[in-house]
């Protein structure tokens, strides 16, 4: 019961500091960092197993959406507890991705900005 109540008490901490942020890349990146060498955890973080560990999650978020048939924007018919499931879920597929292109010493920001650059040349917008 005791442990139970530190649980809920470090949530709420945990909940107060996430709402305070726009949280860019790099802090994520950072916290992930932080956490990992905490834990010793970084003997583990090798692409190979941060890029397993992403289809893993990628799995169980998929299964929020299996056997649901059309599932429309906004998810209209979705209660709360199953639409922060899905954050979490979404939260792992993005933070291993995070770590993996860390650990592959690839700035993630930086290259989607440019391959953002790269579709528009690829599929320009109709001129009006
Ligand atoms: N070696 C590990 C294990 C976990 N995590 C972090 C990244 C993910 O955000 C989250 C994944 O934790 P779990 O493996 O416990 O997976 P779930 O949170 O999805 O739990 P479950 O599979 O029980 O639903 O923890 C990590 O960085 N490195």
């Amino acid at each position: 019961m005791e442990g139970e109540k530190k649980v809920v008490a470090m949530e709420e901490e945990v909940k107060e500091e996430v709402v305070a942020v726009d949280v860019s890349l790099k802090q994520l990146s950072k916290k992930l960092d932080d956490f990992a060498k905490e834990r010793n955890w970084e003997q583990y973080h090798n692409p190979r197993n941060l890029l397993l560990a992403m289809i893993g999650e990628v799995g169980e978020l998929s299964e929020l959406f299996m056997w649901k048939g059309e599932v429309p924007k906004g998810l209209p018919g979705w209660g709360e507890a199953e639409k922060e499931h899905l954050g979490e879920e979404l939260s792992d597929v993005l933070l291993y991705l995070i770590r993996l292109s860390d650990m592959c010493g690839v700035d993630l920001g930086d290259a989607a900005t440019r391959k953002i650059v790269k579709n528009a040349v690829k599929y320009p917008a109709p001129s009006k």
